[in-house]
């Protein structure tokens, strides 16, 4: 059974203080959605730990952005699985397209990164996508269905959650055709050897669309970035209809 999986993804937001206020709009606001709905929130890691106690025993479950593929090591700046999962980290996204853009992630540290979250018990949240480019190019499935080729050498897919993010699509308004990303998604499915993993739409996600997203069939939840930031539109958004 694929599950429904919304994620919000804070990227470089929220102070701890910041995060608590979130937190005290956000939860109040969840108590009537079905329970088989999984939420997560990514936060930066200096919030993880202080939000792993204030999330304890609540359906709102905890993602980082990021994880070293390795155990542990000198690697300056990076974070280790192990880390995460001790203070109560379930998902890290892996492959954002600005990690690939601006901190030079290639498909093959994407990969390591994956298979380093499976090995620590944490659930990877794999980003894929095109650009505006190579979508007015014509190559937007050429370039998904590289990005899967590589990225998923190794990966277990009984624990992964992939999110279709067309680049062109973040934090523009600029949302996808709620039809052609399902049109993507299914594809993407078509190509997995597991057909129940969860692939989420990201790009553009708001309170007035989630509904017509998540009616589409091959659509299984969202990576929700800056409407995420905001505790009523974040619920307005996990509590969507069904
Ligand atoms: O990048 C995203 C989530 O990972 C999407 O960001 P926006 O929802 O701000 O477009």
């Amino acid at each position: 059974m694929r599950k429904i999986v919304i994620a919000g993804n804070w990227k470089m937001y929220k102070t701890q203080a910041e995060s608590l206020e979130f937190l005290q709009g956000f939860m109040s606001e969840l108590d009537a959605t079905p329970d088989e709905r999984e939420v997560v929130v990514c936060a930066p890691f200096t919030d993880l730990g202080l939000l792993s106690k204030s999330l304890h025993g609540s359906r709102v479950q905890l993602g980082a952005q990021n994880v070293h593929w390795e155990d542990v090591g000198a690697y300056t700046g990076e974070i280790a699985g192990a880390m995460l999962a001790e203070i109560g980290v379930r998902f890290v996204v892996v492959g954002h397209s600005e990690r690939r853009q601006y901190f030079g992630e290639t498909d093959e540290t994407v990969n390591l990164r994956l298979r380093a979250a499976q090995r620590h018990g944490l659930t990877p949240i794999l980003c894929v996508g095109e650009t505006k480019q190579q979508r007015d190019a014509g190559e937007t499935e050429a370039v998904i269905f590289n990005q899967l080729a590589k990225d998923l050498i190794g990966v277990d897919q009984q624990n992964l959650v992939i999110a279709y993010e067309p680049i062109w699509a973040i934090g523009t308004g600029d949302t996808c055709d709620s039809a052609e990303a399902n049109r993507v998604i299914g594809l993407i499915r078509q190509k997995l050897t597991n057909a129940n993993v969860s692939i989420q739409y990201g790009g553009s996600v708001k309170p007035d669309n989630i509904d017509e997203i998540m009616a589409q069939p091959e659509i299984d939840g969202a990576l929700v970035g800056g409407a995420s930031l905001d505790p009523k539109s974040f619920a307005r958004i996990v509590n969507h209809q069904a």
